[in-house]
């Protein structure tokens, strides 16, 4: 892995396809830094809004930042767009992306920054020459009203490219990373981005969906005996899946790492949780369901997982009731 340099000025813009709490992360950083950030809202309205509001306020240890890059909306995008990041939900990627798809060029660049996993393998059959890349991100950000955002926690970026996407010129993804490498967000190139959004997934497999069905913060998962031993069984089903696929080696030390996230996280509501009590369709289909799929292709049993994943539906389905 490479620190990139943070040093460049992008030739064309960066739009930014989701403007929530980490579109607006990087909005902001990169607006401050004087870089050509353009926000893609969901339409006119959310456009005057954002006007309206005076842009995208970030508060960071007491300061305050702002950002009031232009923002445009499908019906009003009218330059094709090169270069563009992706930070919306998992579950809402693939119709954001469908309603800017004309104005999409056919060799962007698309960089997908977001938890959960199997959206990529859409995008490219959508986007069958654009140049694919996947991010992980430990940076924590949350959104206090529509566009005021709090940097909670500083963490690290890894971009890198999705599996099958191989770029000619790996100076050209360090180029990439450095036009995204807003000061203070750190962003590193990775040869080995899968491992990392796997090892990302499993995290997410056994923290957040078990924050909602014992209905606590990550920190309690572990005090509580039942949920404890609850996580160890998803784990241990996940690293069953990762030797089906010949990847245990990814997840060494995988039980402690859920413990560290957990502890680091403990005072979290993990994101699921916080989708399930507004009542927003959560990211289970990109976590574990797809950890689900991918453990019935390579014939292993997850019934935990599988018990899981059922649970969180049911309790979302309920809140929609
Ligand atoms: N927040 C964090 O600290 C971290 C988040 N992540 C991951 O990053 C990803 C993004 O998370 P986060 O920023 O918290 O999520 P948010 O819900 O805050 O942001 C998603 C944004 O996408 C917008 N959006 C959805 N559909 C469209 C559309 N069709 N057109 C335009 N905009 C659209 C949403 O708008 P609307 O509100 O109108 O739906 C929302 O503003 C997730 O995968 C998350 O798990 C990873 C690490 C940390
Ligand atoms: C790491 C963790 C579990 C932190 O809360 C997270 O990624 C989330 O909530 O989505």
């Amino acid at each position: 892995m490479s620190k990139a340099n943070p040093h460049n000025t992008p030739q064309h813009p960066w739009y930014i396809l989701g403007a929530g709490a980490i579109g607006s992360l990087w909005a902001t950083y990169g607006f401050q830094s004087g870089a050509d950030i353009r926000l893609i809202l969901r339409d006119q309205k959310a456009v005057n809004d954002y006007l309206q509001h005076g842009g995208i306020h970030l508060s960071i240890e007491g300061k305050a930042l702002i950002c009031t890059a232009p923002a445009e909306c499908p019906s009003s995008l009218a330059t094709p767009i090169k270069y563009l990041l992706i930070t919306t939900k998992a579950q809402q990627t693939l119709d954001a992306l469908n309603s800017i798809k004309p104005h999409i060029s056919d060799h962007a660049v698309l960089l997908l920054l977001q938890n959960g996993l199997g959206i990529v393998e859409h995008i490219r059959q959508a986007f069958p020459l654009a140049t694919i890349l996947q991010g992980s991100t430990t940076e924590g950000c949350y959104r206090q009203s529509a566009y005021e955002f709090v940097h909670a926690g500083h963490g690290h970026t890894y971009i890198g490219n999705a599996s099958q996407d191989h770029l000619q010129d790996d100076t050209r993804l360090t180029e990439i990373a450095n036009t995204l490498s807003f000061p203070p967000l750190a962003i590193s190139i990775s040869d080995n981005i899968d491992e990392i959004l796997w090892r990302k997934l499993a995290v997410n497999c056994a923290i957040n969906p078990m924050t909602v069905i014992y209905n606590c913060r990550n920190g309690e998962l572990l005090t509580n005996p039942k949920s404890r031993n609850h996580m160890t069984e998803v784990v241990n089903e996940i690293i069953n899946v990762s030797t089906a696929m010949n990847r245990d080696h990814w997840l060494t030390g995988l039980h402690e790492l859920v413990i560290d996230v957990a502890t680091s996280t403990a005072q979290n509501r993990s994101s699921m949780l916080q989708d399930v009590q507004a009542g927003r369709r959560t990211e289970i289909d990109a976590i574990t369901g797809y950890l689900c799929q991918l453990a019935k292709k390579y014939g292993v049993d997850v019934p935990i997982n599988q018990q899981i994943l059922s649970e969180i539906n049911r309790i979302s389905a309920l809140d929609k009731c």
